[in-house]
C-alpha cells in the first residue's frame, strides 16, 4: 500500500501550516514526522488519516492496482493520538471488546493477549475514568497497534509514559509493526528512534 502526497498544503484561515509537501509512504517502512510544537505534525497526520482535507494539492491511497476512496481510508488505518478519547464509562474489558467489534485483531492477537500485553490484568474491571493518564495512554497504543490495519499512525506515543512505559511502548511497536506502514509524530527521539525515514515539517513552512 502507498500513501502519496502531491504538493499538499494546509492552512487555517490565512495562515499556512505547511505547503508544497511531496512524499510517498510505503508499507513495511517506518517514518518519523518531526518538528517543534505547533509546526503541523498532527495536522499532517490528520490529513493522512483523511479526517482533514488538504487546502492545496492532493493525497492518493493506492493498494496494489486499486485506488482507495479517501472516505473509506479509515478502514485501512489504526490511530493513537492525544485528541482521541477512550470511553470513560467502560471498564477495560468493555473498552477492548468494543474496539474490536469495529476493528479486526492483528494476526496472533485476541482479547486475552491484548489484556496480557497491556500488563493491566488487575484493572480489567476498573472503569477507564479511574485509570491514570499513563494507563490510558497504554490502552490507546495497544488498541491501535493490535488492530489489523496496514497503516498505523501514532501521534506523540510516549505522552504520559514513564521510563518503563516507554520501554513497554518500544516492545509493543517491535511486536506489532512488521509489514505495516508506521508513522510516528514526535519531537522526542526516544519515541521514534527506530524509524528509518524522517520528515521535518519546518522544511515545508510557507
Ligand atoms: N482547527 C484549527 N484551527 C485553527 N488553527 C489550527 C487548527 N488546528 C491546528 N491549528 C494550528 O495549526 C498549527 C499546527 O498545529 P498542529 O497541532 O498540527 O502542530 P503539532 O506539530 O502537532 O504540535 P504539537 O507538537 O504541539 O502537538 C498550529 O499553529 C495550530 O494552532
Amino acid at each position: 500500500m502507498e500513501v502519496i502526497l502531491e504538493d499538499i498544503g494546509r492552512r487555517f484561515n490565512r495562515d499556512w501550516v505547511f505547503r508544497h509537501l511531496n512524499y510517498r509512504f510505503t508499507t513495511g517502512r517506518r517514518y518519523a514526522i518531526l518538528g517543534p510544537n505547533g509546526s503541523g505534525k498532527s495536522t499532517l497526520l490528520q490529513i493522512i488519516a483523511s479526517s482533514l482535507t488538504p487546502s492545496s494539492g492532493q493525497i492518493r491511497y493506492v493498494s496494489g492496482e486499486q485506488h482507495i476512496d479517501p472516505e473509506r481510508v479509515y478502514q485501512y488505518i489504526a490511530l493513537a493520538a492525544p485528541y482521541m478519547e477512550l470511553i470513560e464509562e467502560f471498564t477495560l474489558t468493555e473498552q477492548v471488546r468494543f474496539h474490536f467489534t469495529h476493528k479486526k485483531y492483528l494476526h496472533g492477537f485476541d482479547e486475552q493477549r491484548v489484556t496480557d500485553l497491556l500488563g493491566l490484568r488487575h484493572a480489567e474491571n476498573k472503569q477507564i475514568r479511574y485509570f491514570s493518564s499513563g494507563m490510558k495512554q497504554r490502552v490507546k497504543l495497544a488498541l491501535a497497534c493490535c488492530a489489523e490495519a496496514p497503516i498505523l499512525l501514532l501521534d506523540e506515543p510516549a505522552t504520559n509514559l514513564d521510563h518503563d512505559g516507554v520501554d513497554w511502548y518500544l516492545h509493543l511497536v517491535d511486536k506489532t509493526s512488521a509489514d505495516r506502514m508506521l508513522l510516528v509524530c514526535s519531537n522526542q527521539e526516544r519515541e521514534y528512534g527506530f524509524c528509518e525515514y524522517t520528515i521535518g515539517i519546518p522544511a515545508y513552512k510557507a
